[in-house]
């Protein structure tokens, strides 16, 4: 009975308006747009995807050494079916906003499972792909435990520091992927888990 009340007084799942995202030029044509509380309800999301996706840890090859990736992964490509209808609004919605700014639409869902404070992931740029040489965006919804982004510019300068919380988005931009890293540090204070879904561009990993 307790259960089944305090469940009907759950905040339903869903996204708001887009057009409060408030840009910051980071330099080098690289620039954030961040909304914080874009996602509200975000427990449901959070518990759906936190128990209902199929999970891979990997391991890589870390100079002589085979070690694990401190965090879970999972990547739904184009056209695959995404594991919670409000990811499909969410990517949609997105490719609505950004389309004169893009010239194209999000088209992948890369998903990320921290589950604790020592589940991290180091300096990068997004270039596997097109964002080695082109301006492209990747779109993060992050649900779970706050954790921070961070971002450096490529060959040094000062980090700028983005607290992701529970349905915030941020939107790394421009030339973010190849004039400036980012990274996801551990955390001691971090104590439950963070799901991250990395909306982006086809070609863009
Ligand atoms: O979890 C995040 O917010 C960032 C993940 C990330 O940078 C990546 O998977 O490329
Ligand atoms: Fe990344």
């Amino acid at each position: 009975m307790l259960q089944g009340s305090l469940f009907d007084q759950a905040e339903e799942t869903a996204l708001g308006s887009l057009e409060a995202v408030r840009r910051t030029v980071l330099g080098d044509g690289a620039w954030i747009d961040v909304l914080p509380g874009w996602l509200s309800g975000a427990d449901e999301l959070y518990e759906h995807l936190a128990g209902g996706v199929p999970w891979k840890a990997e391991r890589r090859q870390m100079y002589e050494r085979i070690v694990d990736v401190p965090r879970l992964l999972r990547f739904y490509g184009a056209g695959e079916r995404l594991p919670h209808p409000v990811l499909d609004a969410a990517r949609d919605a997105l490719s609505a906003y950004y389309a004169r700014e893009l010239g194209e639409p999000f088209s992948t869902a890369g998903l990320c499972y921290y589950r604790d404070g020592r589940d991290s992931v180091a300096w990068h740029g997004d270039r596997i792909g097109r964002g080695a040489r082109e301006d492209t965006m990747v779109a993060i919804l992050s649900v779970g435990t706050p954790r921070d982004l961070v971002l450096r510019p490529v060959g040094g300068g000062p980090v700028v520091r983005r607290p992701l919380g529970h349905g915030d988005l941020i939107v790394m931009g421009g030339s973010c992927q190849r004039t400036w890293e980012h990274a996801i540090p551990k955390s001691a204070r971090a104590a439950g888990g963070r799901i991250s879904v990395q909306f982006r561009p086809h070609g863009v990993r």
